[in-house]
């Protein structure tokens, strides 16, 4: 993402758009990055684990990371009518972009209620209307995927999405498969080389790293 002090693309002298450093040294300071063994969803192995849960206990660190996704939001000049977080991680993030963005929210449950209205998608909404998928870290993109589908269904549509965090195992490919753009503000390359700064580790270890999260699984 672009880093921009002074004018942006709106001539909004004022703006300030949030660089990958301070989204990075926030995250670091919270300490949502770990190194050792991990399991994912997708049952892989993985050697660094991003636990971007730990932000909604620090709200401003989850303000900056939702204000990171406006501006790629704005950047992009992504259109949509509602804004949907992928269940349960991304809930607060998209609760925050709706509201700086003022652009309606829906919610998507991960499973249907047996009683009461037994809706799969929450909230007040129109078929036809175009839906921005919201998420916190990616892996192969199949929570976005599932969610898509399940929005979908309900006759709305889905073209964007947009999250904190891309591992780069393959999201972007996945998703292009169901025409769903995908856009992140981090990606696992930066951050591997933000704790090379840090001294975390060095840039064999990098290597390693990303040639292990390149396997098939
Ligand atoms: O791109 P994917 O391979 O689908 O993996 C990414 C998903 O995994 C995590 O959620 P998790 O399933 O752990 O659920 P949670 O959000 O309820 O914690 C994360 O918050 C994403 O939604």
């Amino acid at each position: 993402m672009a880093v921009v002090n002074g004018n942006d693309k709106n001539g909004h002298s004022d703006s300030c758009l949030i660089s990958e450093h301070q989204l990075f040294s926030a995250f670091y300071d919270l300490e949502v990055f770990r190194l050792g063994e991990f399991y994912l969803k997708s049952g892989q192995m993985t050697p660094i684990y991003i636990d971007l849960r730990r932000v909604i206990s620090a709200p401003r660190i989850l303000r900056l990371a939702a204000r990171a996704l406006c501006d790629i939001i704005e950047e992009r000049e992504l259109q949509f009518d509602y804004i949907v977080g992928v269940p349960y991680a991304a809930l607060p993030l998209a609760t925050l972009v709706s509201d700086i963005l003022d652009v309606p929210m829906l919610m998507k449950r991960k499973e249907a209620k047996s009683y009461g209205t037994k809706k799969l998608i929450e909230g007040v909404y129109s078929a036809g209307g175009t839906v921005l998928l919201v998420e916190d870290v990616v892996t192969t993109g199949d929570s976005i995927r599932e969610t898509a589908e399940a929005i979908r269904k309900e006759g709305l549509l889905v073209a964007d999405s947009v999250a904190v965090l891309d591992r780069q195992q393959g999201a972007v490919q996945n998703l292009q498969q169901d025409k769903i753009q995908f856009l992140s503000c981090l990606t696992m390359e930066k951050i591997l080389n933000g704790l090379i700064s840090k001294g975390q580790m060095n840039e064999q270890r990098k290597k390693e790293i990303i040639e292990h999260l390149a396997k098939p699984f």
